[in-house]
């Protein structure tokens, strides 16, 4: 299917008819993806041009990375809610998720501010399928320059249906090609006491979320927040693709994020608490994100919603620390396994098992009614 026309005819709801008519002028300059063209990358630069930032959607940007960072900084009631696809695998399944999201969004938009998952990066335990970046073929061809400009192109297609776009920073050079697209990012459980990843942390745009390590360990989460928010020097490939020392100034958006760990959920009243504590004693301020899926939801999906449930009991009682969710969702429930000599179902996760859209609908309209207006 021809990505350009599906966004034309997808009939942003929410949009004038002048945001229409730029988002029609940028489309018509965007070629068609490149081809797979082995081991030779572009620079994020090259991409970056390619599929650009125009002044529209840069507007649009700026706007969802201040609207996140008050909720975050507790100048803003509402509750981030950061939801969409463990990972992206199927760039067509993926605008369909996001075309239902943005239709549903501005229902929604006086108490929460959603956040769309686009997951092109996907870190493993041990071995497995790393993302649409890195194989977006799905058969270990591992194609990476098609899979970062199929990922670039996507996300700007996202933002341009009016999302506001997270994902997880996993490598620091991928995060140069994509980064000026997101407006929440998530240093995830396997990477958060990493330096890199904090050094890459304390010179990104957007708010960073510092997932619990998945030991369920909290302190090098905290430990990661207090690294990034300092400034710092390091290594790394100017956007031309030069090495080049890189100078930050910290982020000081950055917040924790309780995922569980070790099969472990840790999103109850008295984890929150200690956390909270932990938090204050560390002078950081407390407020936290809670991850419905991974440990907090034992690794099935259906679990999301109960924790989603457990999380606006807190919310109900008067607690200011929990700012935010996360919830894992696709078109269809539940996940796959990819198998060479089988196509794969449409709309189902290849990773983590997701809540289906109907579910998602429905909980975050239960959710809307639940909280309270601004
Ligand atoms: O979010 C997705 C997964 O939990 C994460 O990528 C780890 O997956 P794995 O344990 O299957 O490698
Ligand atoms: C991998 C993820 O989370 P975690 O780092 O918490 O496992 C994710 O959110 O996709």
């Amino acid at each position: 299917m021809n990505q350009a026309a599906t966004v034309k005819e997808s009939g942003v709801k929410s949009m004038g008819i002048k945001a229409r008519a730029v988002i029609d002028e940028t489309l018509k300059h965007m070629e068609p993806p490149i081809q797979p063209m082995g081991d030779i990358l572009p620079s994020a630069n090259q991409l970056r041009h390619r599929y650009p930032v125009n002044a529209y959607l840069a507007t649009q940007l700026e706007n969802a990375r201040t609207a996140i960072n008050n909720i975050v900084h507790g100048d803003d009631p509402r509750l981030l809610v950061v939801v969409g696809p463990c990972s992206v695998h199927d760039t067509d399944g993926v605008l369909e998720y996001g075309r239902r999201l943005a239709e549903l969004k501005p229902q929604l938009d006086d108490r929460m501010q959603i956040v769309m998952r686009a997951y092109v990066e996907k870190p493993r335990t041990t071995v497995g399928w790393k993302g649409l970046v890195y194989d977006p073929l799905l058969d270990g061809s591992h194609h990476m320059a098609y899979g970062l400009d199929k990922a670039r192109r996507l996300m700007v297609e996202l933002a341009h249906l009016g999302l506001p776009l997270a994902t997880e920073a996993l490598s620091p050079i991928v995060s140069d090609y994509l980064q000026d697209l997101v407006s929440w990012t998530a240093i995830g459980a396997r990477t958060t006491e990493s330096q890199l990843h904090r050094e890459m942390a304390s010179g990104l745009t957007s708010a960073v979320g510092f997932k619990n390590g998945t030991d369920g360990g909290v302190e090098v989460a905290i430990q990661a927040m207090q690294s990034s928010r300092s400034p710092h020097c390091y290594p790394t490939l100017s956007t031309c693709g030069r090495p080049q020392m890189r100078k930050t100034l910290g982020n000081p958006h950055v917040h924790l994020v309780l995922r569980g760990g070790r099969g472990n959920p840790n999103y109850d009243e008295g984890s929150v608490r200690e956390y909270s504590e932990a938090l204050e004693k560390h002078g950081l301020p407390v407020r936290l994100m809670v991850d419905c899926s991974h440990d907090n939801s034992r690794k099935d999906f259906r679990n999301q919603s109960k924790v989603l449930n457990e999380v606006v009991r807190q919310l109900k009682t008067g607690s200011s620390t929990i700012m935010g969710v996360m919830l894992e969702s696709y078109l269809q429930e539940g996940n796959q396994k990819v198998h060479p000599d089988r196509p794969l179902q449409y709309g189902v996760s290849i990773t983590d098992g997701c809540i289906g859209w109907g579910e998602t609908e429905r909980l975050l309209s239960d959710l809307y009614e639940q909280l309270p207006a601004k």
